[in-house]
């Protein structure tokens, strides 16, 4: 229990009714997970309003109100309480909840379009190797060390994350490295939040349908550095087109990152092949596991993340050299065909062109490239027909198919993708809504020495049809319909 006015610190208020004394058990945004001694934030969002369920969280047991427009009836044994933006009050206070917890961690938060997930389980692998307890909040899973917690969002709502902060205080680890998305910025799930470094990756088209304008994505992410204390420091790619504009108002320390630019740390690609990379960095010749030029980037973000954490240049590079991707980034599936299979998570226009690109590069003689890609439903629907002409000009036959089609007609959303196929490359494109169906059909069409790409759901292992997750992992049915198919 700890008193309203403690969790309230740093909070800007407005107005105040009944008493901040109150004991407060357990915070909530959600009417439906309110118990007693509750105290209960009213938030904005977009399908409803947390304003709507005040009455509804009082019946529950909520002693403390925490909106933006206080109720026209104030409830006497109930204390309100009105601030500007509920989002950034809840952040602030499941921090203050849980203690604080992210100031007793030396937290590192990586935002950008591409290869979130892929820095922060490399930044936790590495420093497991170095031998820390660390902590990790990704798209794929939550960790405290070896300890699992399913994850649910990229990154995840105020509460849960500074609850999950708190176990990995209790548990010792020193290091924490967090995904931070867009969504999260604009929510204010990480206000609050005490971060020691930030690292941008890079910007390109996602997530219009939420941002509305491509500035107020560049906004979002920038928000993670504009935020961070002096104490900090700020790491960007500055290769990117969009990489100095995360340090433009920052009051953190300011470092770069590059394969083609000066910077503070900077990478040439030596070797990039089907069995990894090697780069020069710093005068050191290293061998990666991972594969694709836009690695490089990745290794040189955590690689500066690493040294700006004060660790040494030789034992970073050594244990970097060790560690794999992340589950789903460019995975083989192996099998005794003869033909490269590959699942990567790209589900961006740039992330496919990337992933195809690197393919192409593998190319020796006349291999086909066989794509099969869906787009997601209800997510920004521009991306749908840059995909399907990035995967038509850089593949010899693409199967369009569907990737978690959730509320929406999976055929609408191919027939979005169809509009960015030019006349001249339809003969290359077959329409297979069902995507183990499609998997299939590329499975089919492969010969010995082709390479096949199933693009968009990489770790994910279920299908979300309105609302229904029901079991698919493109691994297993890439792997299963290969083996029966040239048995
Ligand atoms: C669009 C979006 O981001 N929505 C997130 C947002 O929900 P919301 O505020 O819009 O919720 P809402 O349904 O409009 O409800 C408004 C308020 O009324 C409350 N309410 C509602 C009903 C009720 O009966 N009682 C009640 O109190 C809700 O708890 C909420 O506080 O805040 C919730 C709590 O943090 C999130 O779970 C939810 O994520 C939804 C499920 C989601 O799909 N989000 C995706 C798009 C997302 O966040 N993705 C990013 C990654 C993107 C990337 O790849 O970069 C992520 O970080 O995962
Ligand atoms: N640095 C990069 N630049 C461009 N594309 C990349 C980069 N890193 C990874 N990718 C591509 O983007 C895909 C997603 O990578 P990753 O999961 O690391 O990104 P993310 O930012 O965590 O994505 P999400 O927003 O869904 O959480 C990969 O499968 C790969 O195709
Ligand atoms: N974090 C991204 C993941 C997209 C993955 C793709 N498989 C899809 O479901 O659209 C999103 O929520 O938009
Ligand atoms: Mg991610």
């Amino acid at each position: 229990m700890s008193a309203l006015k403690d969790i309230l610190y740093k909070v800007a208020l407005q107005s105040v009714s009944g008493d901040t004394a109150v004991e407060v058990a357990a915070l909530a945004f959600d009417s439906r997970k309110v118990g007693a001694n509750t105290a209960f934030i009213a938030t904005r969002g977009t399908q409803a309003d947390g304003h709507d369920y005040i009455e509804q969280a009082i019946e529950k047991g909520a002693v403390a109100i925490i909106c933006e427009q206080l109720p026209e009836n104030l409830n006497t044994s109930i204390t309100y309480v009105q601030v500007k933006d509920s989002s950034e009050a809840l952040g602030i206070m499941a921090s203050n909840f849980f203690g604080n917890p992210s100031a007793k961690l030396k937290l590192v938060g990586v935002t950008g379009t591409n290869g979130k997930t892929t820095c922060v389980s490399l930044l936790f692998q590495l420093f497991k190797q170095l031998g820390y307890n660390v902590g990790l909040l990704s798209t794929v899973v939550n960790k405290i060390n070896d300890e699992i917690i399913v994850a649910t969002h990229t990154t995840p709502d105020a509460i849960q994350m500074n609850e999950l902060m708190a176990k990995m205080v209790a548990k010792g680890c020193s290091h924490c490295f967090m995904e931070v998305s867009s969504h999260a910025l604009v929510q204010h799930r990480v206000s609050g939040l005490t971060f020691q470094g930030a690292v941008f990756t890079n910007l390109s088209h996602d997530h219009l349908d939420y941002h509305k304008t491509f500035d107020e994505y560049i906004k979002a992410k920038k928000m993670l550095f504009d935020g961070l204390p002096s104490s900090a420091f700020a790491l960007t790619n500055i290769d990117d087109k969009r990489g100095a504009v995360m340090l433009q108002n920052t009051k953190a320390s300011k470092y770069r990152y590059a394969l083609k630019t000066m910077a503070d740390f900077k990478a040439k690609i030596l070797s990039n092949t089907l069995q990894g990379l090697e780069l020069d960095i710093e005068g050191h010749n290293v061998w990666f596991k991972l594969i694709g030029d836009f690695n490089a980037y990745n290794l040189m973000a955590v690689y500066g993340a690493a040294i700006l954490l004060e660790e040494e240049s030789a034992d970073v590079l050594q244990a970097l050299s060790d560690l794999n991707p992340a589950p789903g980034r460019f995975e083989q599936v192996l099998t005794d065909t003869g033909i490269t299979a590959i699942v990567d998570y790209a589900h961006t226009p740039d992330a496919l062109e990337n992933v195809l690109s690197t393919i192409k590069v593998f190319r020796s003689g006349n291999e086909k490239v066989i794509t099969v890609v869906g787009c997601g439903g209800n997510r920004d629907t521009t991306k749908r027909p840059e995909m399907a002409k990035i995967a038509c000009e850089l593949s010899d036959k693409v199967v369009l198919t569907s990737d978690n089609p959730r509320f929406e007609e999976p055929m609408a959303i191919i027939e979005d993708m169809q509009k960015g196929v030019s006349p001249s490359n339809y003969r290359k494109t077959l329409v297979m809504a069902d995507r183990r169906e499609a998997i299939k059909t590329a499975c089919s069409m492969a010969e010995p020495n082709d390479i096949i790409l199933v693009a968009g759901k990489g770790h994910e292992t279920y299908q979300d049809v309105k609302g229904v997750k029901s079991d698919f992992d493109d691994r297993k049915v890439l792997k299963d319909m290969l083996n029966l198919i040239h048995k």
